[in-house]
């Protein structure tokens, strides 16, 4: 594992057991009775691919270990408005608070100021998280395999499908391919591939394209990262891969969804 991944998920420990210690697990499973309903996430990119066009999920990112500060002037409402407006088919909401400077307020916000299935982004190695996550409010969770062991990545994502989210499965290598694999021979995870690299954050499209090749045919896959210009866009669509998850290439344009379309047009 990556150093700057252990560090996350030590720190993800302490901040769960901080959580548990105001809300119970208990308390926080209770209320998910009363949740509101959720809005499908693979659906949303289902609908924009059957259409033939490209299914992005938009991220809303303050900041990032790898780049620091990205988008100062950051407004999470007003950002899923352009996002909206723009085109993405979802929106992705970093929750984390200490490496990447977001809460789960802002997936709240950005939530309520548009119709779109919104994806908890987040380092999730806990049923706690998964309750969490549906009180805030989303639609689907990820499931990074690098950072989980086979059952719990199992019996995390079964918990997520069951309180009615989808789940991305996130991976780096074929190691981590073949495990996603498995998973999703017995529950309908989504898989993305991460095209940066945890212990060099250098990031390559070519991943996303040796990766698929273990994909069986048909299945819907994300690429996920470095996607900055329009010739990446082509590139990945010449090779059938239609659903994508950019960040930084819309946080650092003064007009998110405008991006967007200039992006993916
Ligand atoms: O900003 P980019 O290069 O477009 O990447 C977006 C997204 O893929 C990236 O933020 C990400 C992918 N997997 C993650 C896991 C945790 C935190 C962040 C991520």
């Amino acid at each position: 594992m990556s150093d700057i991944l252990k560090k996350i998920l030590a720190r993800k420990v302490e901040e769960i057991t901080a959580r548990s210690g105001v809300v119970s697990l208990r308390e926080l499973s209770a209320r998910v009775a009363d949740a509101s309903p959720v809005r499908g996430f693979v659906a949303a990119l289902q609908h924009k691919i059957d259409a033939a066009m490209p299914a992005v999920i938009a991220e809303v990112k303050k900041a990032s270990p790898s780049k620091g500060v990205i988008r100062p002037d950051f407004d999470p409402a007003a950002i899923a408005r352009s996002y909206e407006s723009g085109g993405a088919a979802c929106l992705s909401v970093l929750t984390d608070v200490d490496f990447f400077q977001g809460a789960d307020d802002y997936l709240r916000q950005a939530r309520a100021a548009c119709t779109l299935p919104v994806l908890r982004k987040d380092f999730t190695i806990d049923a706690y998280q998964v309750y969490e996550a549906r009180l805030l409010g989303a639609d689907c969770i990820l499931l990074i395999v690098a950072a989980l062991g086979d059952a719990a990545l199992a019996e995390l994502a079964a918990l997520a499908l069951d309180l009615g989210m989808d789940v991305l499965v996130e991976v780096h290598d074929a190691e981590e391919m073949q495990r996603a694999l498995v998973v999703a021979e017995s529950l309908p995870v989504l898989i993305g591939v991460n095209n940066r690299n945890l212990r060099t954050f250098a990031v390559s499209l070519q991943t996303t394209l040796d990766l698929r090749e273990q994909m069986p045919s048909g299945r819907l896959l994300v690429t996920e990262s470095g996607i900055l210009a329009p010739a990446d866009v082509a590139l990945m669509r010449g090779h059938g891969i239609h659903a994508f998850l950019v960040g930084e290439a819309f946080m650092r344009a003064p007009d998110p969804g405008s991006e967007l379309q200039r992006l993916f047009a």
